[in-house]
């Protein structure tokens, strides 16, 4: 509950390194839900009670259902979300919804279909979107908005821990309205967001060893706490798999788990610093009766102009670098995580 010295914490499972997702609740009495909250989209969805028996996705999962909430507003208005990965349609609705203990009215969207790829991967039941207004399909005021209007917050921030291995418990935490220094050590180091009204910064460089081969001349990274793994430009990255001896299959690059240990470090420059990743952060090792398979955090994907090029500093980044997302000042910081 917010524990009025203006702070909210929400705990949050960890599923594979991959999926990070926490509790909140819709409608009294409570109805409860698993969300991703998600910096690179601004819209609070979950499954809906009038999802069709043919939609796997939306039937193996939590489920809100209007008619047994009092506090339940109709709204009605066709909603129809599309992620990169795959597309949501549903139908506005408007009841109360608790995140980190703080009640607040919102509008929010029922999903009565989910594309079966990927949301029938999903562990979570929807997405609540921690993105500015701006990326708001329809407009609606998203959740955190809503939160700082209501002057309850110590600071206008929100801050995301992920915990590296899912044995690690809690899997990450979400504080609305600060930090939690019990997950990251020295002081943040603060870099402006663009002024998109999105969750992105000017990138200074991207750095393999102690060499920049890539965004030399500046580019864009979105920290996006919904995004698994980190993405760049399909060209870099197939560049920057070649330097690091991966190969493509048809689940993504690999490398020889033998060769894991004398991997290059990764280097991000976002503001005055070098964020660097090292083979512990970027490679997901996973042992198989067949054998150990060891997976490379990078994806290339080409967003298209003008929202891209981009690079995508997804959750992988966010378990070494503890994030603070502050509208105040519109600047993401970052810190050593524990
Ligand atoms: C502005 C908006 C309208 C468009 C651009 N924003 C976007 O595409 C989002 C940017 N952040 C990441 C986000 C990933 N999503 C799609 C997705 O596959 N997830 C997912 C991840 C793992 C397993 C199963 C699933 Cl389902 C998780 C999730 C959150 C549902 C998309």
């Amino acid at each position: 509950a917010d524990n009025n010295n203006g702070t909210a914490p929400t705990p949050l499972t960890n599923y594979l390194d991959t999926q990070y997702f926490g509790e909140i609740s819709i409608g009294s009495p409570a109805q409860m839900f698993n969300v991703v909250f998600d910096t690179g989209s601004a819209n609070l969805w979950v499954p809906s009670q009038s999802c069709s028996p043919f939609s796997t996705a939306c039937f193996t999962h939590n489920r809100y259902d209007a008619s047994h909430s009092r506090t339940y507003v109709e709204n009605g208005t066709g909603f129809s979300i599309r992620y990169a990965s795959g597309n949501v349609r549903g139908f506005l609705s408007e009841d109360v919804v608790v995140v980190g203990g703080i009640p607040v009215v919102q509008v929010f969207a029922e999903a009565t279909s989910l594309s079966a790829m990927p949301f029938i991967f999903a562990k979570f039941d929807g997405v609540l979107g921690m993105g500015y207004p701006d990326v708001a399909i329809d407009g609606i005021t998203p959740v955190f908005d809503r939160i700082m209007s209501q002057h309850v917050l110590k600071e206008e921030v929100f801050s995301v821990y992920y915990s590296r291995d899912p044995k690690h418990s809690p899997g990450g935490e979400l504080v609305l309205g600060g930090t939690d220094p019990n997950y990251y050590t020295g002081n943040f180091n603060y870099v402006k967001t663009k002024d998109t009204g999105k969750w992105e910064v000017i990138m200074k460089g991207v750095s393999v060893g102690t060499h920049t081969m890539f965004c030399a001349e500046g580019c864009t990274a979105v920290i996006d706490t919904g995004s698994s793994y980190i993405t760049g430009p399909a060209s870099s990255v197939s560049v920057l798999m070649e330097t690091i001896g991966a190969e493509l299959d048809e689940s993504g690059y690999k490398v020889n788990c033998d060769t894991v240990k004398l991997l290059p470090s990764v280097t991000f420059h976002l503001g005055g610093q070098e964020y660097s990743l090292t083979h512990e952060d970027y490679i997901l090792w996973q042992s198989h009766i067949e054998g150990d398979v060891c997976s490379v955090t990078f994806r290339g994907l080409d967003v298209p102009p003008p929202t891209g090029p981009l690079w995508i500093l997804g959750a992988n980044f966010i378990a070494r670098y503890y994030t603070e997302f502050d509208r105040k000042h519109n600047r993401i910081g970052f810190a050593t995580a524990v």
